[in-house]
């Protein structure tokens, strides 16, 4: 089965995953039935439930499409009875993508001879097709095309004798980004790879303990948000506490910092920093370095508008909404034929036309990766009567794919790897077109001093070029690394 794919979302940068975890709780399951909503703009191709109850052992559900259509049934969730459960939401990364298998879907579950574990995964491993080879070589058999199932077949090789240790043997040997909620019979496991590059955070709820990507996921269940659990950490949660272990060799943390400007949402808050605030602080930057004279400042909805909120502050220019967002258009929308779409149906985004006539309007988008949404809306704009068009955009260029959970298009059709500045102001067709440098995005993110070059303080390999872990999977299929200058 695949899914159906909306149309507009063909060009998406897609998202990555989300994890959540909770241990001590009655109906565990339904908690991270909750949870996994709060992360939904996380991955929506497809998402699972594994838990623990003593007397039925492990019960796992795995589906397609969102969490709302699929585990709010009663009769489902009967199903997944325990105080011990663990949940994910996908997008794929590696192995069967768009139409995914359903044995791709996660949590992977494993029985040991120590009993069983369920793993779920977000960030990529960048070693995984090597990894996948050698085992395979001597003997394991894959049952997925996921990276995350090399984690398992290395865990079964391990000679620890726990679970947790074998965990640690076998995350030795994995590379690239890995923020892992996992459990056993009775432990529920925390871990992020050394550099921290996708976000994991401890939360508590009566007795209980919670893990989850983002904190807006510990608010949709009324947890307390204890810490983040560190880059290069791994906690064991048991009713009776967390213990915490640091197994890899320390590193430089190097935090994914698109997750503040596009992926997690605006209500969490990532290294003591909102989200919303972050962003609203690039526009404030962006105003800085970019001014334009102009009559409104309009956000693309909705990763666009703290950003324009920022913008507009800075500038004193007017904030209004020139572009409407439908907020029912979803995956699984029934697809217009190709007639219709020619014709110009506008499913996601429409103007504001009573608004825009007339108007100089600053345009302020997250960020520019294939140049269609931002083609589309020009157009949009020119056709409702826009005087001027200028496009600010709230991350600099993005030039190189990510090898560490999203899924970026190649190089090829990145439109900043391909066009100057000037060319890609002429393709989107607009009167000007302007990106927040690298050192402005820093010092919205807390770095008054910018990006330091010599150790930066996040990743951002996607603009950059600097890629904090070697892709080695990809250099085997002929990604090129960036030439020193
Ligand atoms: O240059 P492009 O290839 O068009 O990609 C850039 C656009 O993609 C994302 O929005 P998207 O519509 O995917 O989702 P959103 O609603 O979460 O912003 C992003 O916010 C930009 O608007
Ligand atoms: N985007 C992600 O974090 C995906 C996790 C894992 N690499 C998968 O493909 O399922
Ligand atoms: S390459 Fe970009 S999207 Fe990927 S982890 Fe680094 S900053 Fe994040
Ligand atoms: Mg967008």
């Amino acid at each position: 089965m695949s899914l159906p794919v909306h149309q507009s979302d063909d060009d998406k940068l897609r998202e990555e995953c989300g994890v959540f975890g909770i241990i001590g709780v009655q109906e565990a399951a339904n908690f991270v039935a909750l949870g996994l909503h709060a992360l939904q703009h996380r991955g929506q191709e497809a998402a699972g439930i594994v838990a623990y109850d003593p007397k039925q052992g492990f019960a796992s559900e795995r589906r397609f499409g969102y969490v709302r259509d699929n585990f709010t049934s009663a009769s489902l969730m009967e199903t997944l009875p325990g105080e011990l459960a663990i949940g994910h939401v996908r997008y794929s990364t590696a192995g069967s993508k768009g139409g995914t298998q359903i044995r791709d879907v996660q949590p992977l579950f494993a029985e040991f001879a120590m009993g069983g574990a369920a793993i779920a995964h977000n960030g990529n491993l960048t070693n995984a097709n090597a990894l996948r080879e050698e085992l395979i070589g001597r003997g394991s058999i894959f049952q997925s095309s996921s990276d995350t199932e090399c984690i398992i077949h290395l865990m079964a090789r391990s000679m620890q004798r726990s679970i947790p240790e074998r965990m640690k043997d076998a995350l030795r040997l994995v590379e690239g980004a890995f923020s892992i909620v996992a459990m056993t019979r009775s432990k529920l496991i925390g871990v992020r790879d050394p550099l921290g590059v996708r976000p994991l955070m401890l939360g508590r709820l009566s007795d209980g303990w919670v893990l989850a990507s983002e904190t807006c996921a510990l608010d949709i269940i009324g947890a307390e948000f204890v810490r983040e659990i560190e880059p290069g950490e791994m906690v064991i949660c048991t009713p009776q506490g967390v213990e915490s272990a640091f197994p890899f060799p320390r590193r430089q943390p190097r935090f994914c910092v698109f997750e503040k400007i596009y992926f997690s949402r605006p209500d969490s808050v990532i290294g003591g920093q909102s989200v919303y605030e972050t962003r609203r602080r690039i526009g404030v930057e962006l105003a800085r370095e970019a001014p334009v004279e102009a009559d409104l400042v309009c956000p693309v909805p909705d990763s666009g508008t703290p950003a324009a909120i920022g913008y507009s502050q800075e500038s004193g220019i007017p904030y209004a909404m020139g572009i409407i967002r439908n907020q029912y258009v979803g995956r699984t929308f029934i697809e217009p034929s190709e007639q219709i779409r020619n014709m110009g149906v506008r499913l996601k985004l429409n103007v504001n036309r009573a608004l825009i006539a007339g108007k100089r309007v600053i345009l302020v988008d997250d960020s520019v990766v294939r140049g269609t949404t931002s083609r589309k809306i020009r157009e949009m704009l020119e056709d409702a009567g826009a005087a001027e068009v200028h496009f600010r955009i709230a991350s600099p260029p993005t030039m190189w794919p990510c090898f560490y959970g999203v899924d970026t298009p190649d190089r090829s059709k990145l439109l900043a790897a391909n066009m100057s500045d000037e060319e890609m102001r002429d393709y989107v067709g607009v009167d000007s077109l302007k990106f927040v440098s690298l050192d402005g995005l820093y010092r919205a993110c807390e770095q008054e001093g910018g990006r330091n070059p010599a150790q930066p303080q996040f990743c951002d390999a996607c603009f950059s070029g600097d890629y904090p872990v070697r892709p080695s999977d990809g250099i085997q299929r002929g990604f090129k690394l960036k030439v020193p200058a």
